[in-house]
């Protein structure tokens, strides 16, 4: 079965909506197929990278950051690859990004590690010099404007994932007038698994727009779109709820607690990174539970692309009190 919204699909119908457009542009919905092929695109060549490094990963190539996360060449080189990827296809937008090169411009031998990788998954004649993977590093920094396009980048989500060989995700989102538009999810390292022919691969990306739909495809330029759908369960006794596999970033316990409340009897998946929302918008688990220590703000690049994916599969994301939550602010989330 093939989307009925796949990438495909969307030319023809953008090319549709076009003759439509000159009679009525209120009725005119943008599918955003350039934004999505582009950024598909780029997280393809980034999981590449990603997965490259997370096999040979030296723990002494980690460092500790100010509020104590660690970070790793991936998540450097991973920011710096995106960044190029959209940045030579639409040169105007911008990026509120997780890394900075602070840390590699003072250490030369990371710096060069950082470009080295980077380098490892371009063509000869589009390789970067150091000070250029700094400068696009830092272009992740930029202040928006209220109606500018600005992607939301995590280049490495769930980097303790990452390092201890588990789960992550790379995650892009397009932020414009004030709304989440595309949402992408690229998963090295989670199954296929309920999607045919392909259910024996691992690795996979979700990708959503808004009114077009979320789907999911495996790593790879061209492959075919399948549509996803959130769980039809309605009784809670037969709910699957994800969570965080750190303690320290969700509490295990409250979400214990809010389960046996409910009535939920299966126990919990413990998952790394925004791979929970793509279980959830495939409908493999129910509800994501999500319990920061008090005082923790959320960042936009961690929830940003697998809100609109979960919106777009059917479901619904909001703070602990129903609100909806607002990408628009900058760095932080906020509540509408
Ligand atoms: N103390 C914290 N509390 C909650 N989330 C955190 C905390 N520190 C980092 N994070 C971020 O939470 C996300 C991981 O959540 P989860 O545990 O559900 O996978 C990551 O985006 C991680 O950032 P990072 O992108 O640096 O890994
Ligand atoms: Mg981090
Ligand atoms: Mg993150
Ligand atoms: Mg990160």
């Amino acid at each position: 079965m093939k989307g009925k919204d796949s990438l495909q699909n969307d030319e023809e119908e953008a090319s549709s909506s076009m003759a439509f457009n000159k009679l009525d542009k209120s009725l005119y919905a943008p599918s955003w197929l350039a934004e999505r092929q582009v950024a598909i695109c780029a997280l393809c060549l980034a999981c590449k990278l990603s997965s490259k490094l997370q096999k040979r990963l030296v723990q002494e190539s980690v460092i500790t950051k100010s509020d104590n996360s660690p970070v790793s060449i991936a998540d450097f080189a991973v920011q710096a690859l995106v960044i190029h990827w959209i940045t030579r296809a639409f040169p105007n937008d911008h990026f509120i990004a997780e890394e900075d090169s602070t840390a590699l411009r003072k250490d030369e031998k990371l710096l060069k590690d950082v470009t080295d990788a980077v380098n490892s998954v371009l063509s000869i004649d589009e390789q970067l010099t150091d000070s250029e993977v700094c400068d696009l590093l830092d272009l992740g920094n930029r202040h928006m404007g209220t109606n500018e396009r600005t992607w939301l980048l995590d280049p490495i989500d769930g980097t303790k994932g990452f390092l201890r060989g588990d789960q992550y995700c790379i995650a892009l989102a397009l932020l414009k007038d004030g709304a989440i538009r595309v949402g992408i999810l690229g998963c090295p390292n989670l199954p296929l698994a309920s999607v045919p022919p392909n259910s024996h691969k691992v690795g996979c990306i979700f990708h959503a727009a808004q009114g077009v739909g979320a789907f999911v495809q495996e790593i790879e330029r061209g492959a075919e779109s399948y549509p996803i759908r959130v769980s039809d369960v309605s009784d809670p006794a037969w709910a699957t709820f994800c969570e965080s596999w750190e303690p320290g970033h969700s509490s295990h316990e409250l979400s214990l607690e809010i389960a046996k409340i409910l009535g939920v009897n299966n126990p919990s998946v413990r998952m790394d990174s925004q791979c929970k929302y793509g279980v959830v918008a495939r409908g493999e688990a129910s509800i994501y539970f999500r319990f920061p220590k008090e005082g923790y703000q959320e960042n936009v690049w961690d929830h940003a692309a697998g809100s609109i994916i979960i919106r777009e599969a059917g479901g619904m994301v909001t703070d602990g009190f129903g609100q909806v939550l607002d990408f628009s602010k900058g760095h932080y989330i906020m509540q509408c």
